[in-house]
């Protein structure tokens, strides 16, 4: 089974405005609403691609029965856990000449929450995947993803982190099976500025380094970088196409990425799967479904067995 945790999930307002300008009215020329929050996209693509998932993850007041009610019907499973104050928050996606985000904070988390996540993660077993995907609340320490893989860290569970900074940092010591920070998530890390793809290797190196298994680095529109657990690289450019909302994209690499890795063992053709399903989301106005997914394959689905 594959779990995805998310902290701080959210309903995604997404508005296109022709015209953005600070300090006036802006009007809409259309806008919808969609389930967010980084491990339940992933959660949404798998499902799009046939795979089960269980999402967890923490969501509060009338935005989050309407989150969880949004993924039950895009047909995924939840299991969340319902905090007593707050609200999941909403984040407000711009779609414009150039795209803008603003993301809420979210609802405080409490101990006795954390403390049912933790049992929930107990029913986790060998061969099992979990996602950890997306910020937390400023009003938890972040050393919370390190905990939790230090708690499973004997169990054999293949753990997928998608975060940045220290987050991401601190759980390298306990070798999560893959890892994907785009290319300026990696400039951060390590506060560099990285021109040339060799250099995003040698960077992208230093993380297997410090205990990463696999490390794929996200480059939006250059497409992606994979370092293996057997010293390989591969280097994949995305296919062509009209961005239309890439909130998502990453999110919708690593459910393909799962997906193609799970079904053929076989890391090329993971990335391969990962890329179509990022570039599909971002040629989208949101997540992409699986014939988006296949149209972008350079192989017949079959071959990644879909
Ligand atoms: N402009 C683009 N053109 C083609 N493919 C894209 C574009 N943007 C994203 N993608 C696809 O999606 C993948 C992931 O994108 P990106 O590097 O933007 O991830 P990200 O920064 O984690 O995204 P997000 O946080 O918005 O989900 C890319 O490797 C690529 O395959
Ligand atoms: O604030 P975080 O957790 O870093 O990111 C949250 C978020 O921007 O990530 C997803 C896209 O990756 C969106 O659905 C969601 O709004």
């Amino acid at each position: 089974m594959i779990y995805t945790v998310t902290f701080n999930p959210s309903l995604d307002y997404v508005v296109q405005i022709e015209n953005l300008t600070l300090g006036e009215v802006n009007r809409t020329s259309c806008e919808a609403i969609y389930p967010g929050g980084k491990g339940n996209n992933v959660s949404v693509v798998l499902a799009n691609l046939g795979m089960k998932s269980r999402a967890l993850g923490f969501i509060a007041g009338f935005t989050g029965d309407a989150l969880e009610k949004m993924l039950t019907d895009f047909g995924c499973t939840t299991d969340f856990i319902r905090l007593k104050e707050g609200m999941t928050r909403i984040n407000v996606k711009i779609n414009a000449s150039e795209e803008s985000e603003i993301n809420g904070q979210g609802p405080e988390i409490t101990a006795e929450a954390i403390r049912e996540l933790f049992e929930k993660l107990e029913q986790i077993q060998e061969g099992d995947i979990l996602v950890l995907a997306g910020s937390i609340p400023n009003t938890l320490p972040e050393d919370i993803y390190e905990r939790i893989m230090e708690r499973l860290a004997e169990r054999k569970i293949h753990i997928v982190v998608d975060a940045t900074k220290d987050l991401l940092l601190n759980v390298l010591k306990y070798h999560p099976f893959l890892i994907k920070p785009n290319n300026h998530e990696l400039e951060e890390l390590f506060g560099v500025t990285l021109k040339q793809e060799k250099d995003i290797i040698v960077y992208a190196r230093k993380l297997q380094e410090m205990g990463a298994v696999n490390v794929l680095i996200s480059m939006a529109g250059d497409g992606a970088l994979l370092l293996t657990e057997d010293g390989k690289v591969y280097r994949k450019m995305p296919p062509k196409g009209n961005v239309v909302n890439s909130v998502g994209a990453g999110d919708s690499m690593v459910a393909g990425f799962l997906t193609g890795y799970l079904n053929t063992n076989n890391y090329e053709k993971a990335l391969q799967l990962g890329i179509a399903a990022g570039s599909a989301s971002a040629f989208l106005s949101w997540l992409a479904g699986k014939d988006e997914i296949v149209k972008l394959l350079q192989q017949p689905p079959e071959e990644y067995g879909l």
